[in-house]
């Protein structure tokens, strides 16, 4: 739908900021994200609201994990904000990726809208091995993003989001189909803050991401155009 590979991560509880961004990034960002701290202050009212300033495409992050029927009934709410990019929790498992994936299908036809791509989060960003380890998981985190990976494949989801860690060892995986959507992406100017697994945006390319989410090192930035702009420059450098 856009080349442009750059995804804005709108995290804030401010409508009017939000609607700001949106429109000040309209013709930098691939795409916006909004996530969990905003539709949680302003749900589906708000999405549109933003949407309603001309936007880019909208990748619609709420991480979805819950028993099938659940996530199913949320997918088919969801699709009715035209989301281009939708996510569930890969570790929530096979039935429930393929509920989300038939749920998107089904509904966008059912109301003739368009189809959103549902994507899987394998293991977060902000998590290193040690982490991973208290959750009892005792693989390496490449390893674990592998295995949900394969799960995510199997249950016929459009791509994953990871870290850019793991983007070069999936494309050899998965070859040149799925999205690999990376965030924990940094600027070489910008901090990694909560962000564990990190790349810069051109090492996260080089290695086979599709498109990168950044938020912070750009909504931080007194102009969001002008951050954006750095990054994008960045990238043809
Ligand atoms: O699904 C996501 O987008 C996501 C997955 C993940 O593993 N790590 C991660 O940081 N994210 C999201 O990506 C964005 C990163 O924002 P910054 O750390 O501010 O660049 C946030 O909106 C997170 O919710």
């Amino acid at each position: 739908m856009t080349t442009n590979p750059l995804f804005v991560a709108l995290d804030t509880m401010d409508l009017s900021r939000a609607r700001a961004w949106a429109r000040d990034l309209r013709d930098l960002a691939g795409g916006i994200k909004l996530g969990l701290e905003f539709f949680v202050a302003h749900g589906p009212e708000g999405v549109r609201a933003v949407r309603d300033t001309g936007s880019p495409p909208l990748f619609l992050d709420l991480k979805f994990h819950d028993i099938p029927n659940t996530v199913a009934g949320a997918v088919r709410a969801a699709v009715r904000l035209e989301p281009w990019v939708l996510t569930v929790h890969a570790p929530g498992g096979r039935a429930m990726m393929e509920a989300a994936g038939d749920a998107a299908a089904e509904e966008a036809d059912r109301l003739n809208l368009p189809r959103p791509k549902v994507i899987a989060v394998t293991v977060l960003t902000s998590l290193d091995d040690r982490d991973l380890k208290t959750t009892g998981i005792n693989d390496a985190p490449a390893d674990q993003v592998r295995r949900l990976a394969a799960l995510a494949m199997e249950a016929d989801l459009d791509g994953l989001v990871c870290s850019p860690r793991e983007v070069a060892v999936l494309r050899a995986d998965l070859g040149p189909k799925p999205m690999l959507v990376t965030p924990g992406v940094r600027p070489s100017w910008a901090v990694a803050g909560d962000q564990k697994r990190v790349m810069t945006p051109d090492q996260a390319l080089a290695a086979g991401a599709s498109h990168l989410v950044i938020g912070r090192p750009i909504t931080g930035a007194p102009d969001v155009a002008v951050a954006a702009r750095h990054v994008l420059e960045d990238l043809q450098d």
